[in-house]
């Protein structure tokens, strides 16, 4: 089984590092809408990973995300109906959703440093975040909508799984600070077709699910007002993030349910650089988070080898 493996990602390592694979920016076709990229330059050596029998999600109701599913880009149906089937374990910190959990005091360090410098706030106050309107894109059940309104912004969590919202809504109402959230099950498209924007749009752990990263980008910076501050974060297209994301995660330390990632769904940290500036909005600070195996805390560092997260920005108008 080692050997296997161990065989498996020398493969993948002999792909990633062969001639003819050394344009990272040019092997995901899924970054070039209508563009053909040839069957060669796909994932020929990728294992394939395992996706669990997915829950079908609810045919589309009015007023529902599906509602404008053949028209919306970022949708993939078997990715939302992986989070439908785990929805009522979002606040079980123990549970499939453990690492987000674990991962949020470091990701919301990032997010509050960079925006009180990008919006020139006060980082120390108890609410530093007073006056900003932020979105949080693919919000789940609200780990970080809610610490987001603690810190003062007035917030909008945004999924495409109803069930997500609910329990979003539910959570969120156990505390004054936090019921002022609006949740709303609906799509970053919609939010578009709507005319809505913000200070400072937020999608972690996202992009990954969605059908077209690029047609996504586009539609997280149409939210973003001009001037205004886009974070994303993900997890790196590299052999560590295979082997650390899916193999450990999934298969060896069950943290995560199997299929949950699908690696030739991730992003290089130059991919997402590249497809954010298409639409204008260009990436002033990146970092990784790493664990410390010996506290279980993750940490922030430059290693964005496997899970990484960008601050962006959008030019003032004028
Ligand atoms: C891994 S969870 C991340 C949740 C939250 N952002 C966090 O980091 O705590 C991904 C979430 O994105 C949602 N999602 C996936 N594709 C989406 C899309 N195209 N539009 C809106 N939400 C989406 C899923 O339903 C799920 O709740
Ligand atoms: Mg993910």
């Amino acid at each position: 089984m080692a050997a296997k493996l161990l065989s498996r990602l020398r493969q993948l390592d002999t792909r990633l590092i062969s001639p003819q694979h050394q344009r990272p920016f040019f092997r995901n076709a899924r970054l070039f809408s209508g563009q053909q990229i040839p069957s060669s330059d796909s994932h020929p050596s990728l294992p394939p990973t395992p996706t669990p029998t997915p829950t079908p999600l609810p045919p589309p109701t009015a007023g529902s995300a599906g509602e404008k599913r053949q028209r919306t880009s970022s949708l993939k149906d078997h990715e939302l109906a992986k989070f439908a089937a785990i929805s009522d374990t979002w606040w079980d910190s123990e549970g499939p959703f453990k690492p987000l959990h674990a991962m949020n005091p470091t990701r919301l360090a990032f997010i509050r440093s960079t925006l009180c410098r990008h919006f020139s706030k006060d980082p120390n106050v108890p609410k530093p975040f007073e006056g900003l309107e932020i979105v949080d894109v693919g919000c789940g059940g609200g780990i970080l909508s809610e610490p987001l309104a603690r810190l003062g912004a007035t917030v909008t969590g945004v999924d495409a799984v109803e069930k997500n919202i609910k329990i979003a809504h539910l959570h969120a109402d156990l505390d004054p600070t936090t019921s002022t959230i609006d949740y709303v099950c609906t799509t970053a498209e919609k939010l578009v077709e709507e005319g809505r924007q913000f200070d400072a749009v937020m999608s972690l752990e996202v992009i990954e699910h969605v059908a077209d990263p690029a047609e996504f980008c586009k539609s997280l910076a149409a939210l973003t007002r001009p001037g205004g501050a886009v974070v994303i974060s993900t997890i790196n297209r590299s052999i560590r993030a295979y082997a650390a994301a899916i193999v450990a995660a999934e298969y060896i330390l069950h943290w995560l349910p199997r299929g949950t990632h699908q690696w030739s769904s991730f992003l290089t940290p130059e991919e997402l650089v590249m497809i954010l500036k298409r639409s204008s909005i260009d990436v002033e600070e990146m970092a990784g988070f790493v664990l410390n195996p010996l506290t279980g805390k993750w940490l922030l560092s430059d290693d964005v080898s496997v899970n990484f997260i960008a601050f962006a920005t959008k030019k003032a108008e004028g």
